[in-house]
This record gives structure tokens, sequence and C-alpha cells, in this order.
């Protein structure tokens, strides 16, 4: 009998379409389960004005019906070339599950009121260091990005800190998910979700390891 979402999308003698998003929170689910940290972790690729890919590590911080949300300075260098260049591409891997998940897709600017509330929920120390930091540009050294946190930190004295302008989120709107789960001797279980739009239904195919 199956009885998860994997045993269905695995199972070749039936053909239904799944839904994606509720497979990518089972998985998540199990991920959460077994990392000994951040198993919300991802690595986020973005391409610069040259064609030339970039890629880091951000944490996946929302996510709901319309896509996966990550936070960050978008004067950084993600910030420019994904303002410039609105495509993005992710993937999650979990070492203790040995699975995998990517996506790509446009990514769109989230709105002021969910950078709002993600920054509102974060330890004030974080939303100080997120707004003290210039982040990807040149810092002479650990001593001025101290002194930066310090007199930032004067400044505000007991006040509520505010979202600042350069803070918020992208959403990464998936046209393709891809799950991947560990097979012996390197025979892989692949299938990929692709739709053609956001309005469009998802389709799936299995794809040789
Ligand atoms: C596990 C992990 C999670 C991270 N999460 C974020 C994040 O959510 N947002 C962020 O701006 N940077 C995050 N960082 C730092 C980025 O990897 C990166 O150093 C920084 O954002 C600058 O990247 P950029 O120069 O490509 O813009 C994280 C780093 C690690 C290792
Ligand atoms: C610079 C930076 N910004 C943002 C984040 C996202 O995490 P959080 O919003 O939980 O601080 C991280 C996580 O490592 C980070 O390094």
């Amino acid at each position: 009998m199956s009885n998860t979402l994997t045993d269905k999308l695995f199972d070749d003698n039936d053909p239904a379409v799944l839904d994606p998003f509720a497979i990518f929170e089972e998985w998540f689910a199990m991920a959460h389960q077994s990392e000994p940290n951040d198993a919300h972790a991802m690595a986020l690729a973005s391409v610069d004005d040259g064609g030339m890919p970039d890629v880091r590590m951000v944490l996946l911080n929302a996510r709901d019906t319309r896509g996966f949300s990550f936070f960050t300075n978008f004067g950084s260098a993600k910030g420019v070339e994904l303002l410039a260049h609105p495509k993005a591409a992710m993937v999650m891997h979990w070492k203790s599950i040995r699975r995998q998940i990517r996506m790509r897709g446009p990514v769109e600017v989230v709105t002021p009121a969910e950078a709002d509330a993600y920054f509102a929920s974060r330890p004030r120390g974080s939303q100080i260091a997120s707004a003290a930091s210039k982040q990807s540009r040149p810092l002479a050294n650990r001593e001025r990005l101290a002194a930066d946190v310090a007199a930032l930190t004067a400044q505000i004295g007991d006040a509520d800190m505010v979202r600042p302008e350069h803070w918020s989120g992208f959403r990464l709107v998936p046209l393709e998910i891809e799950f991947w789960k560990d097979g012996e001797f390197r025979l892989h279980d692949r299938v990929r979700y692709t739709r053609e739009g956001t309005d469009m239904p998802w389709s799936a195919q299995r794809l040789y390891p």
C-alpha cells in the first residue's frame, strides 16, 4: 500500500500528478526531524550582468502557495543580481535523509508587510546587524563593523527597530521542482515537476539518475 506522498511520487503504476508543494512539505518535515541544524538552509543561485552564475546559502524563512521566500540585503551581490535578473535556482540537500529538492523560476519582491512581519520576528541583535551591515561591500576591518553596530545600538536606545529600506525578501516562484532520493549504486529516483506558468497545471516526469 502506498501511504506517503513520496510512495506515490515514485510509483510508476500510479500516474497521478501530485501537488509538488505538498511533497515539499512532507520532505521538509522529515528533514526537520533529522537534520542537526538549519534544515531550512538552501543554496540560492543568481546570475550577474555578465551572465556569470553566483551561489550562496540562504534560509527559507517563509513559504506559501505562491512560493519560497528568503530575506536579505537588497544592496548585496544577490540583491543587485536578482533585482536586475529576477530569476533564480535553489537547491536543498539533506544529508541525514539523503534527499535533494531543487527549484527554478522567476523571483518577485515580497510585500512590505511580509518583510515587516518577518523582520519583526527576528532577535533584536539580528535586526540591528541587518541595519548596520552593508552586506557584500568591502569592510576595512572587524573593528569598523563593531563600531557601526555600537553606534546604531546607541542611536536606537529602547525604541523598536524599524526594518531598514534596504532589507526585504524575495520569493522564488517555482516553474520547476525536482525531487531526488538516493538509491543504491547511484540508481537514484528523480521526478521533475514542471508548469508553463503559475496558473497552469503541473506535469511530472521521471528522469534517469
Ligand atoms: C546556512 C546559512 C544561511 C544563510 N542565510 C542567509 C539569509 O537568509 N540571508 C542572507 O542575506 N544571508 C544568509 N547567509 C549568508 C550568505 O550565504 C551570504 O554570505 C551573504 O548573504 C552574502 O551573499 P552575496 O554576496 O551573494 O549577496 C547564510 C549563510 C549560511 C551559511
Ligand atoms: C547575514 C544573514 N542574514 C540573514 C540570515 C537569515 O537568518 P535569520 O533571519 O534567521 O537571521 C542569515 C542566516 O545565516 C545571515 O547570515
